[in-house]
């Protein structure tokens, strides 16, 4: 089911608008992970898609429907949100089924459909052990998988997930969210997951919408935004950068006074500011740097690498084996991501 969302506002009071002109088109079937500082508005996007928040202004079209004005239960809409915990003094087996219970009478399965539709549920969430236990006799993992199938016993058209694994372990998170791509997958459920966690948001999402302060700054597939960041805000939330200040002359961005070689740099004239990941910035024996430290993480070597006043991350070039700490380096700029000064962050 697709999500239309147009300029969507939000205000809470004075102030800046928790939501300030939303515009974003989720396909159908899509898996969406909506990623950004804290305070950027995640939250607020999808209580108000679930009809939990009333907006100020703008629309939301669930499959080209505007849903202003349809309750939260009538929009065939599953969530969960932190918040949202499993109910306590209800069984694994009642909290899955409670959101056919609540349906009105004529909508409302039979007795022997709920249980069967449960059990199949409680399956497919990989806990059928669990149905009389109660959420304090779980562990967090499965409270989740449980808090999932609770979700999606309403046969949801849009699932909304709120930092569904933030509590847990990094293993368990990891098992997890592969496993949850992969139930969305085979359910074919248009999907928005919001996330503090970038290697999550990178590793489930088809696409990823980066929300500041209250807008989109990009909504791309991870791969472009990671490689062509609409600007310098997406260029420094996501991964990690060193942040070089240059000079933009005739499409060449220049660090004097750093010893670096200019790179080519498609912006006007003027004071800018340059992104370059560590794995493009690239340290050779022998230079005017100096290695401050050396850190393998398994696969890769990173180097700190102090460059005048300004330490920098930096990889060493192929073929250079054991750089070690005061070792002498020269860096070369092998990409570089420029933005005019004045729009940077
Ligand atoms: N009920 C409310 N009353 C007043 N202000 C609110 C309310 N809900 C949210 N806000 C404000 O709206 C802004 C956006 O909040 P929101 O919870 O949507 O952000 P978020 O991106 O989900 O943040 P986090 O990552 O910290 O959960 C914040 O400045 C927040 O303080």
């Amino acid at each position: 089911m697709s999500v239309e969302i147009a300029g969507l506002t939000r205000r809470f009071g004075a102030g800046r608008p928790a939501l300030h002109g939303v515009e974003l088109l989720v396909r159908g079937g899509e898996f969406v992970a909506l990623l950004g500082p804290s305070g950027s508005g995640k939250t607020t996007l999808l209580r108000v898609l679930a009809g939990l928040d009333v907006p100020d202004a703008g629309q939301v079209r669930i499959d080209g429907r505007d849903v202003a004005g349809v309750p939260a239960r009538a929009r065939g809409i599953g969530f969960v949100f932190q918040s949202y915990a499993l109910f306590r003094h209800m069984t694994v087996f009642e909290n899955v089924a409670f959101g056919l219970r609540v349906r009105p009478r004529g909508a409302r399965p039979r007795e022997a459909e709920i249980a069967a539709r449960v059990r199949r549920l409680l399956e497919l969430v990989q806990v059928p052990e669990l149905e009389r236990r109660y959420p304090e006799q779980i562990s967090g993992g499965q409270r989740q998988r449980v808090a999932l199938a609770r979700a999606l016993a309403i046969e949801p058209r849009l699932l909304l997930l709120d930092e569904p694994f933030g509590a847990l372990d990094a293993q368990v998170r990891k098992d997890l969210r592969i496993w949850l791509r992969g139930l969305h997958d085979r359910l074919g459920i248009t999907t928005l997951f919001v996330t503090h966690d970038q290697d999550e948001a990178m590793a489930v999402a088809d696409r990823i919408a980066i929300l500041r302060e209250g807008r989109v700054a990009q909504f791309d597939e991870p791969a472009a935004l990671f490689d062509r960041p609409a600007d310098a805000f997406v260029a420094g939330f996501l991964g990690e950068a060193n942040r070089l200040p240059c000079r933009v002359a005739g499409g060449l961005a220049h660090f004097a006074p750093l010893p670096l070689a200019p790179v080519p740099a498609a912006v006007a004239d003027g004071p800018a500011l340059a992104f370059v990941r560590p794995a493009a910035l690239v340290a050779t024996p022998g230079g005017e740097g100096v290695v401050r430290g050396a850190r393998h993480d398994g696969r890769v070597l990173h180097l700190s690498v102090q460059l005048g006043d300004t330490l920098l991350e930096a990889t060493p070039a192929p073929g250079w084996e054991g750089p070690r700490r005061d070792d002498r380096c020269g860096l070369r700029i092998a990409s570089a991501l420029v933005f005019p000064a004045d729009a940077a962050d």
